[in-house]
């Protein structure tokens, strides 16, 4: 029986510890989806404690808690609750989660950034209390210093086009944290006109481009502008929720009618929604394919399913779920619509239903123009799919459909600093399938390409596929703080 988390943990094959300690290891990371706040990245204040950087920002463990049978207030915070409390709690809850990948990287998490090898339970949890929290005494253990010690090129956080992104100016103007932190551009509210964001949201978006948008020309152009100011400011991704794919075809003044109608307050018939979705998302394409972006889809959600704790703590707390729904027909004519609209950006399909990789993994191929490789990406395993059997079936369709060596690899899409060692769990999953490979006899034991594989899902496609290492991706801190 093999021992728990030893140094070949989920490497079964000498070929697969080969790969993961010689090529995938040595990696440097790039973050290229997170949900981590620029401004705790600026003002760097150190933690106070383990559950400050364990527990504050992570619905994951949330989930795990209530699934658990512990109350809110020990979960996300109550009165009379300590932080001590708090983590009590999640302590107990661990090793209830054995098969969810929180049991693994609550292990990792504390091996890796703070020795502790301890097998986490309630009854060592004071120990484990103790121990972590020396590291936080004195100076303190910071957001900056959890990025670098993880080896952390580059991280790109999620931001919304109304933002004004100072912390990210701030940050570029510091320069001396050791990494990039780059803005990308999600611009959710933009699209969603049937949901009560939406009104507000153009209130913000006017205060951001100073002007009213009073109609639908106007929207397009501050888009254009704000896009503008986010590559200034180092963006090189953009990123969409898109819980339902839909398309429609429209002309511009169709859109531009329907925006008009929520500008009033009306009701936006479904199909109108779709019509200015469909619109929009092709003339934002363009405008990403114009600036050398990346972006991203992230398909099938189904978010804040919970009325009452929606109301209580708001969005992204752990009430959300795998959504179903129609893809290939929608899919591929929006695709096709931006591709017909002056070429599609580099793309990365994401769906949160892993039933959905085959359909991804063969439509990227549709699409992929020869431009640079792997420009059209099947993403990599997201949130729920964030697991070893997620993250296996998403590497197996994509290989078996496409490319994997062209794969861009992995990202945590966390809010929680902690969560670099998801990483290493990916590159060990990816080093244990292709030592299989090897081993079975399907793949020729050539450690040389292998190799250059591994590197290049683990970290180099990534710097290639978005730029981050190059000349046009450099920040013009000047332009930026002079506007
Ligand atoms: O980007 C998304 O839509 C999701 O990643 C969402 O933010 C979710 O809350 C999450 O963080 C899953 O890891």
């Amino acid at each position: 029986m093999k021992t728990f988390m030893d140094d070949q943990f989920l490497l079964n094959s000498e070929t697969a510890v080969q790969l993961y300690e010689k090529f995938a290891k040595p990696m440097p990371i790039i973050d290229y989806h997170c949900h981590l706040d620029p401004k705790a990245i600026y003002e760097n204040k150190p933690f106070s404690n383990l559950t400050e950087v364990w527990l504050y920002g992570d619905h994951y463990k949330w989930r795990a808690m209530r699934a658990n049978g512990i109350a809110e207030a020990y979960v996300t915070g109550g009165e009379g609750v300590s932080d001590y409390d708090r983590f009590l709690a999640y302590a107990r809850t661990v090793p209830m989660a054995i098969g969810n990948p929180l049991y693994h990287w609550s292990h990792l998490e504390l091996r890796r950034l703070f020795g502790i090898e301890e097998i986490i339970n309630e009854n060592n949890a004071p120990a484990i209390w103790e121990k972590a929290n020396k590291l936080f005494e004195g100076k303190g253990l910071t957001p900056q210093e959890l990025v670098r010690v993880s080896n952390v090129r580059v991280v790109c956080t999620t931001d919304d086009p109304a933002d004004s992104l100072d912390y990210h100016i701030k940050l570029m103007e510091e320069d001396r944290h050791g990494f990039q932190v780059r803005p990308s551009f999600r611009p959710d509210k933009a699209l969603e006109i049937n949901r009560d964001t939406f009104l507000p949201w153009i209130g913000r978006l006017q205060e951001a481009c100073g002007y009213e948008v009073t109609d639908y020309k106007r929207l397009l152009q501050a888009l254009k502008e704000r896009v503008a100011f986010f590559h200034q400011t180092g963006c090189l991704l953009s990123d969409h929720a898109i819980d339902t794919v839909m398309h429609a075809d429209a002309t511009e003044e169709q859109a531009a009618a329907i925006y008009a109608k929520a500008l009033r307050g009306e009701a936006v018939s479904l199909e109108e929604e779709a019509q200015y979705k469909t619109f929009t998302l092709v003339y934002l394409s363009r405008l990403y394919a114009d600036h050398g972006w990346a972006m991203q889809l992230h398909i099938h959600a189904h978010r804040n399913n919970n009325s009452a704790m929606m109301r209580s703590l708001g969005p992204d707390t752990g009430y959300d779920s795998i959504n179903t729904g129609q893809l290939a027909g929608p899919l591929v004519r929006l695709l096709d619509s931006m591709e017909a609209n002056g070429g599609l950006p580099r793309t990365i399909l994401y769906s949160l239903n892993a039933s959905d990789n085959d359909v991804l993994a063969s439509i990227i191929g549709s699409f992929q123009d020869g431009t640079i490789p792997g420009k059209i990406q099947l993403g990599s395993a997201w949130w729920f799919n964030d697991t070893i059997d997620g993250m296996l079936a998403q590497m197996k369709s994509l290989a078996n459909m496409g490319l994997i060596s062209r794969f861009v690899g992995m990202l945590t899409d966390s809010r929680s600093f902690l969560s670099y060692p998801r990483h290493e769990y990916f590159r060990r999953i990816l080093c244990n399938l292709l030592g299989d490979w090897v081993e079975s006899g399907q793949v020729p034991a050539d450690m040389e390409l292998l190799g250059t594989i591994v590197e290049g899902i683990c970290y180099s496609n990534a710097e290639q596929y978005f730029r981050f290492g190059s000349e046009a991706a450099s920040i013009n801190v000047q332009a930026v703080v002079a506007q």
